[in-house]
């Protein structure tokens, strides 16, 4: 079975310069078309899951479903990611569960709701690394808060995230800051806020630099060269999924998404991880939607979950090409947790925060 961590991963896609989409999953179908798509294109694979995710499924049956997958294409690297934990116990439950990458999201308190303060978010942050760390887990942190630049707003829409208004300064992770907490906390990936939130509805119209600011992820970049930045809310909510929902009676406005070449932007500039729901929970109801229309004497639930499958695995294989995932997986050669343990405590995994840090 072909596990791997998140830093090992993330370390490979340093090396040769490409991005990982993780991908959410709650069901099945989902976990077929991400392993499906992998395979198609030769991609390693990131598969992540909520705390929503963990109790929709359920955690032994989460836990024994990635098993399943991963006995089903033994040579395609599976991590599989918590998404968005808020707090230790979340991340530990995870680490029981056979999760290899936890993220401490620290940007939150711990109902997931109130901006927490950047000492709290250190204190939690680093607690989480030494204890993941030590069973050979990496993890990924979180500095800035994400929201819309467009109104300040937060996003109610999936359950986390913070209710109401912010200023931009709370928006936008501050590079001199990012040096400081990667230092403090030894994270394996940073995400950082910039602009994107998580959903369908980010951006009234097409993006700029305004309302996307790709220039931080740039700055951070410069001071710390060697650290994994993450991309969440990065779905690009294709204008084609829009349509295809509302052609069969769904009511979605228009909207806009992060477009697929500032990914490819941001990739160039310490990019790793970019975190990918709300396109295929679209992919997903526009085929179901079409099956329903087109069909509605039908009530086997396959006749809607192949397309929906299909349509998923679609979008998922899209992503690998465009970010440079396409014929990876077979160059990677996964270490063990318990040989990723022995690495960190010889400290040879240590952020590596240099001159550029200090002369930004
Ligand atoms: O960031 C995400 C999960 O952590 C997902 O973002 P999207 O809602 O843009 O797909
Ligand atoms: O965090 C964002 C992902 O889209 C997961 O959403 P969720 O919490 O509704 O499962
Ligand atoms: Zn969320
Ligand atoms: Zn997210």
């Amino acid at each position: 079975m072909a596990r791997i961590t998140l830093r090992q991963l993330l370390d490979h896609a340093a090396e040769e310069g490409y991005g990982l989409p993780a991908y959410n999953i709650n069901n099945m179908e989902q976990g077929l078309a991400i392993m499906e798509a992998a395979e198609a294109v030769n991609a390693p694979v990131i598969i992540q899951a909520s705390r929503g995710a963990r109790s929709y499924a359920n955690d032994i049956i989460l836990a024994k479903l990635i098993d399943g997958l991963a006995e089903l294409y033994p040579h395609i690297p599976v991590c599989m990611h918590q998404d968005h934990g808020n707090g230790p116990a979340t991340c530990a439950t995870a680490i029981q569960y056979g999760f290899t990458s936890v993220m401490m999201d620290g940007s939150l308190e711990e109902d997931a709701k109130t901006p927490a303060s950047y000492e709290y978010n250190v204190d939690v942050t680093r607690r989480v690394t030494e204890m993941a760390h030590s069973c050979g887990v990496s993890v990924e942190g979180e500095l800035g808060v994400l929201g819309s630049l467009e109104t300040g707003m937060g996003e109610a829409e999936d359950g986390h995230g913070f209710e109401g208004k912010l200023d931009h300064s709370a928006l936008l992770t501050d590079p001199d800051q990012a040096v400081d907490f990667v230092r403090e906390t030894r994270v394996d990936a940073l995400a950082i806020a910039m602009g994107t939130s998580h959903g369908a509805y980010k951006f009234s119209r097409k993006p700029d630099g305004a309302v996307l600011a790709m220039n931080v992820i740039e700055e951070i970049h410069r001071r710390l060269p060697d650290t994994h930045l993450v991309m969440h809310g990065s779905s690009s909510v294709p204008q084609d999924l829009q349509d295809i929902i509302n052609q069969y009676g769904g009511q979605m406005p228009q909207t806009w998404g992060v477009p697929v070449e500032e990914i490819q932007r941001g990739i160039k500039h310490g990019v790793r991880k970019i975190n990918i729901d709300t396109d295929n929970r679209m992919a997903i109801t526009g085929a179901i939607r079409k099956v329903l229309a087109e069909k509605p004497g039908e009530f086997d639930p396959r006749a809607y979950l192949k397309p929906a499958k299909e349509a998923m695995r679609k979008l998922c294989i899209e992503r690998y090409q465009q970010f440079g995932c396409e014929g990876q997986a077979s160059k990677i050669k996964p270490l063990s947790t318990a040989q990723m343990a022995k690495r960190y405590a010889s400290g040879e995994l240590n952020p590596q925060i240099g001159a550029s840090a200090r002369a930004a």
